[in-house]
């Protein structure tokens, strides 16, 4: 190894760690849905969130954003402890996270232009005239038309309506974005066609992406690391090849299975031609 190269140890500790889980604990009456759970998201990267249904990945994102009562264990974000902080930084720090929930979730009375302006509202304190000129960066961002901003959900497209969604999860310029199966309901294309564009927030914007799906294209073609939840852990973090290798029945079959196989191009699942499979 020349002096110039590095370990992957050595990498992998010069990482910023933007979210730290540790320790965690969820459970609702008898049911523990988390036992004692542990993971790390550096900045910059697109995390893909796997688990087999009912495992617990929603409820782990809704722990990390406060939306509902963890029994023990901490989460810092951006190196601060939520529940050690004052009510100023608590303010600061919602304003650097930003969610997309699944079904896009925008509010059904409001046009694209008020949904995108719901949190600047709420944590800003800017003239209508600026908003407006924010809001239409955010529609352009995103890869909308400008006169979406003037239309209300039920007139927008599925994709439409997810990439709305995602204007408004920036709003407020974050460093990391909660995604909840974003391409879910999307076709081949769309879906696709949601990935680059988070791909590519994330290399202009330096965007932090935690992304729960189901999507093996997403996690084939955009995800830098894989985190699968199983047994009330994360089982296994790490790149799709360390996926591949990694000895569990769940993740050898979820990874190495038929469909797991035609989206990689390779026989052993390795590799990868997701964008020319989708495209078909
Ligand atoms: N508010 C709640 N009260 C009681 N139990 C809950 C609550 N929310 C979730 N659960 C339970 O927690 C477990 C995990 O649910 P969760 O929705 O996180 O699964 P998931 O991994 O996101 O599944 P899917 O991939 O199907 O969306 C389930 O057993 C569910 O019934």
């Amino acid at each position: 190894m020349s002096e110039t190269e590095m370990t992957a140890e050595q990498a992998e500790g010069t990482r910023e760690t933007i979210l730290e889980v540790r320790d965690v604990t969820v459970a609702f009456g008898k049911n523990v849905v988390l036992d004692s759970l542990d993971l790390d998201v550096y900045r910059g990267e697109i995390l893909g969130f796997v688990g087999g249904s009912g495992t617990g990945k929603s409820v782990l994102m809704r722990a990390i954003l406060r939306l509902l009562r963890r029994q023990s264990g901490t989460i810092r974000i951006l190196g601060h402890d939520y529940d050690t902080a004052n009510e100023a930084d608590r303010i600061k720090l919602d304003m650097r996270l930003g969610v997309l929930f699944q079904h896009g979730a925008l509010f059904s009375a409001l046009t694209v232009r008020e949904n995108i302006q719901v949190p600047m509202r709420e944590y800003l304190d800017l003239p209508q005239s600026l908003m407006d000129e924010l809001t239409a960066v955010k529609i352009e961002m995103v890869g909308l038309d400008p006169s979406a901003g003037a239309k209300y959900p039920s007139e927008l497209s599925g994709g439409m309506i997810k990439r709305a969604a995602l204007a408004r999860a920036l709003a407020l310029d974050p460093d990391i974005v909660f995604l909840d199966e974003p391409t879910s309901g999307l076709d081949p294309i769309g879906a696709a066609e949601f990935d680059e564009l988070i791909a590519q927030l994330r290399d202009t914007l330096g965007l932090t992406v935690y992304m729960v799906t189901h999507d093996l294209d997403s996690l084939f073609s955009v995800c830098d690391r894989i985190a699968v939840l199983g047994q009330k852990k994360v089982l296994v973090s790490g790149t799709i090849a360390e996926m591949l290798e990694f000895d569990d029945p769940w993740v050898q079959s979820y990874f190495r299975g038929k469909r797991a196989r035609t989206i990689s191009g390779y026989p052993d699942g390795s590799g990868s031609n997701a964008e020319q499979y989708r495209t078909e």
